[in-house]
């Protein structure tokens, strides 16, 4: 059962509107094909009433109204009047799983309890609802009042109840008490369906799902993305492909393919954004950073897990960075359709360490302007003017200025300039330079700026500048994560051709 749409909206700061629900409980439904989803509070505001309304609607005209679930308390004739003005048939009752929350909370004794939730559940069947039972705070109830809770069950098999759902409400179990507390009351009450609610206060939410399926728990709630109350829940992703691979005899009806999709979906209707090493669903998880993880992908396959990503209709990726070796490398041009000599490939790897070195994220659409900035006609040439150090300022109301240091053939020259910008400064002290030493510097008579497409790179900009001398034209280029470095890269070009 999937519930982000009431316990994942618990989220702090997340509220969907009525018609992202109904999208995502369409989504739900329909292509992740989960089993059933819960999908609000009742009596919560006039907006939740309205989602509900519109999500049973919708599925009542398409054969999944009784897979649709609404939290309900235990309150008289007000949750099961709410359920039926909403037009829901399956109500999730909220009641008291531990002694110390019946109480302190509703200040009850169990016999009282018991009989307000038997009306309730009599109330709701008469008016054609089917019934869940929540036993809120269970997993503290089974630590500290297991005679409460085994008094209270014995009462509730007895009862026209679908299912009995175990909260670990405050996400305090571990997997070993999971197994041991789901096993004990599978064992005692067969026949009955026990659904295990995970939260993920100590990051144990999938490891506590998988236990409690183990030791025979029939269902599960999970949310998309792990999304809920403080640590959230366990996340649906994690938790199918787990139980896909290391459950047997266990099957679900959820589709692999589909988990991305209702991820990307519920981020951005949530704004609650996927951690990149979120398991299944985040940006990094299916990404081989070292060089020697896709050296082996090649041979023979030596890092492969089940976790293969088109199982989730994702694709494997090579991440280009400092840690990226030639293999990273040559598994993005193939994907380019570019072919590189072994001697240009090293090159090209060596660029790329040099900008990851310096933290700069490369990526594949990088690629095209590294390799045409480290293989063009250019690297041919010997260096003989280089800049050696400048500063460039730039302020409000005053005039950018440069000083500027830079070595031709052996000799260190030393100029100060402003600019109409820094770079039109640094050129002004370029030029005293050189009318120092009698030389006219080409006319630039272009200049054009490039970032990779796609937006994702921080790594790379680059700039070709034209050139004109004497009635002829060339072209510089400079590569680098800074606009102005990049032209003064394809400046110091100009300076060695000329
Ligand atoms: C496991 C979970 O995550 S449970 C999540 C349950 N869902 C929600 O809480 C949804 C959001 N909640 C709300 O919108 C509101 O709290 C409402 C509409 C449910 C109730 O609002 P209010 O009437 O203003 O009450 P308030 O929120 O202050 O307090 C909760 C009341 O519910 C009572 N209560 C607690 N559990 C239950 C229960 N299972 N059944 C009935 N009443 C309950 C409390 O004792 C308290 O009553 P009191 O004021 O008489 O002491």
């Amino acid at each position: 059962m999937d519930t982000t749409l009431r316990d994942g909206e618990q989220t702090s700061g997340v509220s969907f509107s009525a018609s992202e629900k109904l999208t995502i409980a369409q989504l739900l439904l329909t292509e992740v094909q989960v089993d059933r989803i819960e999908i609000a509070s009742a009596r919560v505001s006039e907006g939740e009433f309205e989602a509900v309304k519109k999500i049973t609607e919708w599925a009542n005209n398409n054969g999944f109204i009784g897979r649709v679930e609404v939290l309900t308390f235990v309150d008289g004739e007000t949750s099961v009047n709410w359920m039926l003005e909403a037009g829901a048939k399956v109500m999730n009752l909220l009641t008291k799983g531990s002694l110390n929350h019946l109480t302190h909370q509703l200040k009850k004794t169990p016999e009282q309890h018991f009989e307000e939730v038997g009306a309730v559940i009599a109330l709701a069947l008469k008016n054609g609802i089917d019934t869940n039972v929540y036993l809120e705070d269970w997993s503290n109830g089974m630590r500290n009042s297991k005679e409460y809770v085994l008094q209270y069950l014995d009462f509730l098999v007895t009862q026209p109840v679908k299912r009995i759902l175990l909260p670990d409400t405050l996400g305090v179990l571990i997997p070993e008490e999971a197994f041991n507390y789901v096993k004990e009351l599978v064992d005692r009450y067969p026949g009955i369906h026990f659904d295990f609610h995970a939260h993920n206060d100590y990051d144990l939410g999938t490891a506590n799902v998988l236990e409690a399926v183990k030791a025979g728990a029939h269902g599960l709630h999970l949310t998309v993305n792990g999304m809920g109350e403080r640590a959230g829940n366990a996340p649906l992703a994690s938790a199918i492909a787990v139980l896909n691979d290391y459950v047997k005899n266990v099957t679900t009806s959820v589709k692999e393919q589909s988990l991305y999709k209702v991820s990307k979906l519920v981020e951005n209707f949530s704004g609650f954004m996927i951690p990149a090493n979120k398991p299944v669903v985040g940006e990094n998880v299916f990404t081989q950073t070292a060089g020697i993880h896709a050296d082996g992908d090649k041979k023979n396959n030596l890092y492969y897990n089940d976790l293969m990503p088109e199982r989730f209709g994702r694709q494997r990726k090579y991440a280009l960075g400092k840690t990226s070796g030639k293999a990273n490398i040559e598994n993005n041009l193939n994907e380019l359709g570019i072919q590189l000599s072994d001697a240009d490939l090293k090159k090209v790897t060596q660029r790329i360490i040099e900008l990851g070195d310096r933290k700069e994220v490369v990526t594949q659409a990088d690629l095209p302007y590294i390799i045409s900035d480290v293989l063009d006609s250019y690297s041919a040439v010997e260096e003989n003017v280089t800049v050696e150090n400048y500063v460039l300022t730039h302020s409000k109301d005053l005039r950018p200025s440069v000083t500027l240091r830079i070595k031709i053939d052996g000799e260190v020259f030393e100029e100060h300039a402003q600019g109409d910008g820094q770079y039109d400064a640094f050129m002004n002290a370029l030029k005293k330079v050189y009318a120092d030493k009698k030389i006219c510097l080409p006319q630039l008579t272009d200049y054009a700026v490039r970032i990779p497409p796609g937006g994702k790179s921080d790594a790379l900009c680059e700039t070709i500048i034209t050139w004109s001398k004497e009635g002829k034209e060339f072209k510089t280029r400079g590569l680098d994560s800074d606009q102005t470095v990049s032209a003064i890269i394809a400046t110091q070009k100009m300076l060695n051709i000329i």
